[in-house]
């Protein structure tokens, strides 16, 4: 068995694993023996067609490093009528089967998500574990349409002002208003972004983690044991080992716009660490449809070292909703 994802709060408080038999509805092993007997519990079965004698599993959306995204039906809703009853329900991947405390991670998603609401925010409706599998899911809003990387993979110059200014206050909003609840969201990339028929959606919390302060309850994701994000949009600082925080979720929407804007990733697609080492910052130039008055901006928000990131999701937002400075403004300096 693996060693548990998170860390525990203080010696007296119960291990983070504790959590996972909660979500099961079990205590914690204390014995070789048990521990033996929880593995077995843990290891994930197959997925049942209907879960909680509720949501019936009808095809697969898409797998990601932690979970895997079902469209599923609620029979409930239906039953009363709703024309409408479909929703999405994430299960972990079988590879956590083997950490004690794997369920943890998705009442994580589920905690920081569920506190959340803004129209640019995924919608949350539940956490469950059915009792049968013992498969703990989330039920979420079906999203339907284009993720920004699909996006992307379609305009490999990237997009024009006018659509991507829409698309990156959309993201800086909801990162913003996340922030204000005191909620991280630790793993922003173009994937994790969709284009719904009524506007941009930022999903998948899995990552995130709240503030001091905020759900003092829940336990801290250990990054060490888990490094499941992804290295070209990870800060240089998370990268050495330090938590995530607001400024490391500045450099990952910075590198998204700078993708949006220029069809390119900042840095050739490499980690920070790596294009720290080649001085790729040194070359970096406004991007063909940015504005050149947000690129200082944006500039500030793609620093390396965190000491000169030195803007917040706010100000960038700020920044990019403002106009052009007009003629007249900038030949009498302004702005
Ligand atoms: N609410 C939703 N509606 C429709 N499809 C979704 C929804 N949530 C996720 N998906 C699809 O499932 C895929 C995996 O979801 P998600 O990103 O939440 O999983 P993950 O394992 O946390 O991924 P990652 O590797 O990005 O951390 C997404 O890329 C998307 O295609």
């Amino acid at each position: 068995m693996n060693e548990p994802l998170f860390e525990s709060t203080s010696p007296e408080e119960p291990a983070a694993s504790d959590l996972t038999y909660f979500a099961l509805a079990q205590t914690a092993a204390k014995s070789a023996g048990q521990a033996e007997a929880q593995k077995a519990e843990v290891t994930l079965a197959d997925l049942p067609e209907v879960l909680s004698g509720r949501y019936k599993i009808e095809r697969l959306l898409g797998v990601g490093g932690m979970g895997a995204v079902y469209r599923a039906r609620d029979l409930l809703r239906e039953q009363f009528g709703d024309p409408e009853p479909y929703v999405a329900l994430k299960t972990l991947n079988d590879d956590f089967a083997e950490y004690p405390d794997a369920n943890a991670l998705l009442y994580s998603e589920y905690a920081l998500t569920a506190r959340l609401r803004h129209p640019n925010v995924v919608r949350l409706f539940g956490f469950d574990v059915d009792i049968n599998s013992q498969r703990a899911y989330l039920t979420l809003e079906l999203l339907k349409g284009l993720t920004l990387d699909q996006l992307l993979s379609t305009n490999p110059d990237g997009i024009a002002w006018s659509d991507a200014q829409e698309i990156a206050c959309a993201l800086l909003d909801a990162l913003n208003y996340s922030h204000s609840l005191g909620v991280l969201h630790g793993d922003i990339k173009p994937s994790n972004a969709i284009l719904a028929d009524d506007g941009l959606r930022l999903f998948d919390y899995g990552l995130g983690q709240p503030l001091e302060g905020i759900l003092p309850g829940l336990p801290r994701l250990c990054r060490k044991r888990f490094s499941a994000w992804t290295p070209r949009y990870a800060a240089l600082e998370l990268l050495e080992g330090a938590p995530i925080s607001p400024s490391t979720d500045v450099y990952a929407i910075a590198c998204v716009i700078y993708e949006l804007t220029s069809g390119k990733h900042p840095f050739r697609r490499l980690s920070a660490k790596q294009a720290k080492i080649t001085e790729l910052d040194q070359r970096l130039h406004c991007p063909q449809h940015l504005p050149s008055h947000c690129w200082p901006a944006l500039r500030t928000a793609l620093a390396f070292e965190e000491a000169q990131r030195t803007i917040t999701c706010a100000e960038l937002l700020q920044a990019f909703r403002q106009p052009a400075p007009t003629r007249w403004e900038r030949w009498f300096g302004r702005r």
